[in-house]
This record gives structure tokens, sequence and C-alpha cells, in this order.
């Protein structure tokens, strides 16, 4: 007799993304909504959404991605479906997690199209998560979780490993030398504040840069370490920052990739490397694919972008075995990977918290979140949201892999 799974399905979780020239402007709305951006960023950045017809391509990649994990959890007999829905765009979580909580499936293991910890990347999902909850008056019906970060995965690296390898071969090919290369690895900028808040202060994460930015170097050291072992050399590299928004006066993640660019010397090549991205999307078409890349050419520079890992199979396997760890808990905790240590399944207590505490699920104190909302302890227990009402903290209690495991007994107490 196998026993029920602990999941009824999985829901991808994207950022979502305009689907015609009129979604452009009630799109950017909506992602930077109690964000603080300026009106004359949205302007800028709708023109980079049109120029691009009005479509952003992240929704198609994220179909695509959902399918292909359909897929793979098929080919090794879990027959789970895939959800989607999004942060920014329709589809919606909210609307999509109500829809499946109609069809019977309440239990629900969210996968964020995002690999490294911060309130961007992760928490501002799991609010989402709440949020959806909370619309659709199933506190206490629907269990949302969520996969850990995911940065570490050696599938999530092999694909961008290997682009980066045959991008600088093929510059040796052309007779330029390893010693004229740059390889800059990028990733969206955020806040210094958000940066260094990123993580858990319990894991030791916090500090300048926090989670994020160590998460991202060891990412990149992955790579390097890969490119080493195929050619025997090693061109300098560095990580960069791209897309920055919000007003001037606050202090983002710097360099900039442009900046970067503008100010190499010694080099006739750019190998530019999307590691904060799983996909093409509209930050990587237009940021580097247009804006950087014409800096590069400006420069005098040779440019060439590495491609994301998008529906790799090994990333899709990747993400298949978070997944499967997920639902046969005996099976243990995924290996630590190529690179950094693991993150717990439940995010610790604090993790990522942004200026404002609003509920989410998925972590040791998303029902901390919970306390002013009119939710009682039992509904708060029967969904199975990670953590307690407002208690004296006790010791964490941490497993000998240093994946932290919800306190059952403190659930809702
Ligand atoms: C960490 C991070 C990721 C990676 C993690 C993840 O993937 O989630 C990411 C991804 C993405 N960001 C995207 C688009 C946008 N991000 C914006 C604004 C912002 N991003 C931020 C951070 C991040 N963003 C931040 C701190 C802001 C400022 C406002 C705020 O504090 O929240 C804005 C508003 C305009 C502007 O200000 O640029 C847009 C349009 C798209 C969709 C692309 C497409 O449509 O194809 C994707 C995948
Ligand atoms: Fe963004």
């Amino acid at each position: 007799m196998t026993a029920r799974p602990a999941y009824d399905a999985v829901l991808l979780a994207g950022f979502g993304g305009p689907e015609s020239p009129d979604d452009v402007m009630p799109f950017l709305r909506n992602v930077t909504r109690g964000r603080g951006v300026p009106e004359e960023r949205l302007v800028e950045v709708s023109h980079h959404y049109l120029a691009l017809g009005g479509v952003s391509p992240i929704n198609e990649q994220n179909r695509a991605l959902r399918v292909a994990l359909e897929a793979e959890l098929r080919r090794r007999g879990v027959d789970l479906p895939v959800l989607w829905g999004n942060r920014n765009w329709g589809p919606f979580l909210s609307d999509v997690v109500a829809d499946a909580a109609g069809r019977g499936l309440t239990r629900l293991l969210g996968l964020a199209t995002s690999a490294y910890s911060s309130y961007s990347g992760c928490r501002q999902y799991r609010e989402d998560f709440g949020g959806a909850l909370l619309a659709g008056g199933l506190v206490g019906t629907v269990v949302l979780d969520k996969v850990r970060p995911y940065y570490d995965r050696p599938g999530f690296l092999a694909p961008v490993a290997d682009a980066t390898v045959e991008a600088v071969r093929e510059l040796l090919g052309d007779g330029v030398t390893a010693g004229e290369i740059e390889v800059v690895f990028t990733t969206h900028s955020i806040p210094t504040v958000m940066a260094d808040s990123s993580g858990s202060a319990e894991l030791g994460d916090h500090g300048s840069g926090g989670a994020y930015v160590a998460q991202h170097l060891a990412a990149c050291r992955a790579v390097m370490d890969r490119l080493g072992r195929e050619l025997g050399t090693t061109p300098s590299w560095q990580l960069a920052y791209q897309s920055r928004s919000g007003p001037p006066s606050v202090p983002w993640l710097e360099p900039d990739i442009n900046d970067v660019i503008t100010g190499l010397s010694g080099r006739r090549a750019v190998v530019a490397v999307p590691i904060g991205f799983i996909s093409d999307h509209v930050e990587v078409v237009w940021d580097l694919d247009h804006e950087a890349r014409d800096t590069a050419a400006a420069a005098g520079l040779r440019w060439v972008r590495v491609r994301t890992s998008g529906t790799d199979p090994r990333f899709v396997a990747a993400l298949g075995d978070l997944v499967q760890a997920r639902l046969d808990p005996a099976a243990g905790p995924v290996d630590a990977g190529a690179a950094g240590p693991v993150r717990p399944d439940f995010c610790p207590v604090g993790c990522c918290v942004g200026r404002v505490r609003r509920p989410t699920t998925a972590a040791q104190d998303s029902a901390v979140d919970w306390t002013d909302l009119d939710v009682t302890d039992d509904q708060l227990a029967a969904s199975g949201i990670r953590g307690t009402r407002p208690r004296t903290a006790t010791a964490p209690d941490v497993g000998t892999d240093g994946d932290r495991r919800p306190d059952p007994a403190g659930v809702a107490r």
C-alpha cells in the first residue's frame, strides 16, 4: 500500500508578464505597487516592453517549464499535476489556487521561478501565497508550501556552465586569449538594504550582501571551476548587477554591468552570464541583449551572452529532484550540490523580511504573520501553516543536515 503523497499538486509560481501592448502599464503598476518606484522609471521600462511588441516571453517560457516538469514527474511515476500561476499578471496565483481548491487540490507545493534568497526572489512569493489563501478564504483549507531556493543545484548550474565553456572556447578558437576575456556574471540589482537582510540571521546570512550576494558568488565559483577544469585556463571574472530601479537616492547593489563593460581595460571580449535568472525573459533580452550589448559595441568589445537554464533537461530534473524529496521525506534532503549550503525547506524565522510583515506561508514563523488577522488557531492548524503564534523563542530545531524542520507541536498553539 502506498501512502497518500504529501501534496496534491505542484504550483509553479512565476513573475508574470504582459501579453499585449495594452497590458504593459497595468502590469508595471502591479509589479511596483507600494514599492516606491518613480513614474519615470515605469515609463522607461514600458518602452523596453513595447519595443519587444508588448509581449514578455516569460509566460511562454513558464508554460514550457510547467509542461516539462509535469512530464519529468510523470516519467518518475509521480502523477502530480503541475499548475502555473503568476505574481504580477494572469493567470494570477490567487485565481489558480482558488480554482485548484475547487477541484479538491488542497495541498500544494509551490515552486518559484527564482533560484536565490531575497525578499524579491523568495519571501515576496511566500507573501503572495499568503495573499492567495486570504483572497480565496482558503486559510484552513489549503496548504501552500514552497520548494527552497535552488541556486546550488548542479542541474541548475550545469547548463549555464556548459554554455559559458562553449562561449569561451569559441573565443579562444578565434584567437582571443584567456587574458583578453572578461566573464561577467550578472543578476538583478536589489537595494543594498534588501540584500544585507536576505536569508536568515539564524543561519548567519545577514551582513554585507547577505545570502543574495553570497549565493550568487557561490554559483559563479561553481561555473568558473567547471570552466577551469574543461579548458585548463580561467579568464578573470566578476559579478555585476543589472536592471536597477528605484529612486537614485536609494543605494542598490553595484557595479552595474554597463559600468563594468565601460571600465574594462586590456580586454577584447565580454562573456555575459545571466546567472541570476532561469529564463531568457525581458530583463535578459532587453537589458543584456540590447543595452549591455550596445555598451560593449561602443567600447569596441566582442559580446557573447550565455543562455539561461530554461527548460534544459538537467534543470528540469533538478526541479523534479527537489519536488520528489518533499514527497518522500524519508529520502531526506537533496544534497548540498555544487555550491553553498542547503537552504531549509521551511524558511527560518524572519527570513528575507521586508519593510512590512505580511502573511506568508512556507516558513517557520508564517503563522506569526497571521496573528492580527481574523483567523482561528484551528484554521491555522488545518492549513499546516508552519510556525507559531508569538511566544518565547525556543531553541531552533536543527537537524544534522542543517535543514530546520517545522516543530509540529508548535503549530498554531
Ligand atoms: C531579485 C529580482 C528578480 C529575480 C527573482 C525573480 O525572478 O523573481 C527579478 C525578476 C524579474 N523582474 C522582472 C520585471 C520587473 N522588475 C521590476 C522591479 C524590481 N525587480 C526587483 C528585483 C527582482 N526582479 C526589484 C527589487 C524591483 C524594484 C521594485 C520592487 O522593490 O519590487 C519591474 C518594475 C520596473 C522597474 O523598476 O524596473 C519590472 C517590470 C521580471 C519579468 C521580466 C519579463 O517580463 O519578462 C523578472 C523575472
Ligand atoms: Fe525585477
